[in-house]
Formats: structure tokens, C-alpha cells, sequence
């Protein structure tokens, strides 16, 4: 798939913008404080109603106006969708395809795949467990938009039980039994969604692992496929070689672990059990040791441990049949010599690949194309 034109009003630092976009690479260069980002980060935006940069949308609204909208014709199979998002300050967005409104926003998730790149990319090593549980979960959605339903009916299931647990803990005699009652139908619920994307990061970790492999090979100097290793670190089940549990056997462990920690939870008062308190390790081979890669590896080899997950997601949405668009966001800088050949030359036949830079140099021969410069918010195709 690709984007055949974008076109952005009140996003960002962008009034009204329209670029009229090719299959291939297509790299948007300027000095820093342009819009150049912006302009990805909207195609982004409308993959997964997420930036890549921002956790809320209200930064997404050009600063003054009340609404901003992102509309993107793509291309795939030869046949074009108008695809569009409107990002309300304070209410609702709503989504609209070939301009009639899709019932729910959350609708749009998945009907354009990206896999962006950026310098933010090293907290996916070196961050908290949440930046690499994100990571699934994005790519999970992407390739299961219906899951992006699941995902918000437990973190709304995690509110209201966290806010129960606090009450339930307070409370005394009669009034802490029916909080208990309360607790165990939560529990449930807990149990059946939190069992249900379980199962599915399992699955996911278990298709991306020989993906990670490949491309740490690639990307870091002289490491071979099994010098890179994944696992998926469970608050119920231990991580598991070639078996994948079943929905309902998850189930029942989340349950037995709630039950045996019930205590702790009253008495810390939020949910200590369920995937929101999950992890993906991380590990390199150091001749014969296996070492995390958080707090042991190089700056180097941290980097090459992150690119090799972007570039696993990428391989894997490609295994699906259809190829996602590519955002290389001003991630060559960040790059040895080495790292930048290697991967351009990995993307450089992807569909689309859409490349910001402070600098022309900055991006690699081999990803010639298309080239747009970006100043103060007008954006000009160079001749
Ligand atoms: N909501 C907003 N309203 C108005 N301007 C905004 C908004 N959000 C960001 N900007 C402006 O957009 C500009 C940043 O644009 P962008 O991040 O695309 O830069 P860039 O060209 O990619 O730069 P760099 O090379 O430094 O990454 C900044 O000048 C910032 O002030």
C-alpha cells in the first residue's frame, strides 16, 4: 500500500497543507523546526489514532484552532480510499472513508499499516516495560484491528477494579464483604480480556522471534541469528518454548493468581496481576553468556537490538501479504555509517518509504527518490 496524497489542516504547525505523494521513496528535508515530521506523524496518526510522539491528541491541534483533520488517499491494489480524521480538542474524533462517517472512530485503525522509525526508538530497549508492551500491542492491532476494542475494554476493566481494590481496602465489615463480592465479578472480567491479549502477545512474540533474529543479524556488526532472543516475561505463566496455552487455560491461571494475591492487591491497592504487568526481554549472546540487553549491551548494540524489532514488525506485516509504509523518521543521524548503509539497504524496496532528514546527506544514496524540501510549513517538491 501507499499513500497517494496528504492533505493536513490545523495539524500541528500545518494551517492547511496538500502533498501529493508515489509509491517508492519520497524523503522530506529541511532544518530543524519545519514540519517535516509532522507531516509522517499525521500518516502515522492515521494508522493507529497514536502518535508516535505524544500519548494525548491535544498537541496533534494546531495551537489557536479547535480541530484538526488528516486526509490521506491510499492506494492498494491498485484501488484508491479516501481515508480521513477529524481530531476534536476535547470531544470526540470522528473517521470518515470515501467521506461517509465510519460509526466508530477506532474503525479506521489498521486500514493504512505504518512502521516508523525514529530516534525515540531506543526506549524500546532502554525504557520501561510499558514503551515494549506498547510495542506488541501496536503491532498486534495492526494486524488485528479488533483488538484495538479489547485493549481499551481492559484498560477500562483495570480502572474501575484499581479503584474498587482502593475502596475494598478501606473498607470494614459489612462493607468490605460486598466489596469483595464486587471484586471477584471484576476478577472475571479481568481475567477473560486480560486471557484473551495473553494469548495473542504470546502468539505474536512466538511469529516475530525468528524475524528478531534475522534482522539483529543484519544490523549489528559480526552477530549471527541466534546472538538476538525475545521472550515474554508473564505475571501467570512461564515463558514457554513451543506450546502456545489456550484462551481458557490463561484464563484460569490469571484467576489462581489473583486469588493468591488478593492480599497484596487490598493492600496496595491497584491490580498486580493481568498483562498490563508484563514484559518483553530483551537478550544478547556475549560469547557463551546471555545477557539483557537493559544495562549490559553498548549504546551500539542497543540500537541494533531496536532496529531489529522495527525491521521484525516490518517483515512480519509483510509475511501478511501487504506491505506497510515505512517512516524513517530523521533516524539516520542517529546512525553509524555501518547501521544507515545497512538499513536503507534493507527498506529501499519496500513500497513506500517516506524519509525525513535535517540535511541531504543524511540520507543514504540508495534510497534515491522523490525529494520535498520543508520550510517554515510549505513543503516543495524539488525539481
Ligand atoms: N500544535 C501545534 N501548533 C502549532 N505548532 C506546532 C504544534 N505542534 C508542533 N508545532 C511546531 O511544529 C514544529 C516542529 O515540527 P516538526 O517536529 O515536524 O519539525 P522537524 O522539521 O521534523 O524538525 P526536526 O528536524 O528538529 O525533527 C515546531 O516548530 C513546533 O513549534
Amino acid at each position: 500500500m501507499y499513500v497517494s496524497h496528504l492533505s493536513l489542516h490545523d495539524f500541528r504547525s500545518y494551517r492547511s497543507v496538500d502533498v501529493p505523494l508515489e509509491a517508492g521513496v519520497t524523503a522530506f528535508v529541511g532544518r530543524n523546526g519545519q514540519g517535516k515530521t509532522n507531516l509522517v506523524e499525521a500518516i502515522d496518526y492515521l494508522s493507529r489514532l497514536q502518535s508516535h510522539r505524544v500519548a494525548t491528541d491535544a498537541p496533534l491541534v494546531r495551537a489557536g484552532a479547535d480541530q484538526a483533520v488528516v486526509r490521506a488517499a491510499v492506494v492498494r491494489d491498485g484501488r484508491t480510499a479516501t481515508l480521513e480524521v477529524e481530531i476534536n480538542a476535547g470531544r470526540a474524533n470522528k473517521a470518515r472513508i470515501n467521506r461517509s462517517p465510519l460509526p466508530r472512530t477506532r474503525d479506521l485503525v489498521g486500514l493504512v499499516r505504518t512502521v516508523v522509525f525514529s530516534p525515540e526508538d531506543l526506549t524500546l530497549v532502554k525504557g520501561d516495560p510499558s514503551d515494549r508492551r506498547r510495542f506488541l500491542d501496536d503491532l498486534m492491532i495492526l494486524r488485528s484491528p479488533r483488538l484495538a476494542g479489547v485493549r481499551s475494554d481492559y484498560d477500562r476493566v483495570l480502572k474501575q477494579r484499581n479503584s474498587l481494590l482502593k475502596t475494598a481496602g478501606l473498607a470494614r465489615g459489612s462493607a468490605r464483604e460486598g466489596a469483595l463480592a464486587t471484586l471477584s465479578v471484576w476478577d472475571d472480567h479481568l481475567a477473560t480480556i486480560g486471557a484473551e491479549i495473553l494469548a495473542q502477545r504470546l502468539a505474536l512474540v512466538e511469529a516475530l522471534k525468528p524475524y528478531v533474529g534475522k534482522a539483529y543479524e543484519t544490523v549489528a556488526r559480526g552477530a549471527t541469528r541466534d546472538d538476538a532472543e525475545i521472550t515474554y516475561k508473564s505475571s501467570v505463566v512461564e515463558p514457554v518454548e513451543t506450546i502456545t496455552p489456550t484462551v481458557e487455560s490463561l484464563r484460569e491461571l490469571i484467576l489462581a493468581e489473583l486469588a493468591r494475591r488478593q492480599k497484596d492487591e487490598l493492600d496496595r491497592g491497584i491490580s498486580l496481576v493481568g498483562p498490563h504487568r508484563d514484559d518483553l526481554l530483551l537478550h544478547i549472546s556475549a560469547g557463551s553468556e546471555r545477557l539483557p540487553v537493559k544495562g549490559y549491551a553498548s549504546h551500539g548494540e542497543s540500537w541494533s537490538f531496536a532496529l531489529a524489532l522495527r525491521l521484525a514488525a516490518y517483515d512480519l506485516l509483510r509475511a501478511d501479504g501487504d506491505d506497510p509504509i515505512l517512516i524513517l523518521d530523521d533516524v539516520f543521524a542517529e546512525l553509524d555509517s555501518q547501521r544507515r548503509r545497512q538499513l536503507a539497504e534493507l527498506v529501499a524496496d519496500a513500497e513506500q518509504v517516506l524519509v525525513t532528514a535535517a540535511v541531504p546527506e543524511d540520507v543514504p544514496a540508495v534510497l534515491a527518490g522523490a525529494r520535498y524540501q520543508v520550510s517554515a510549513g510549505e513543503v516543495t517538491r524539488d525539481e
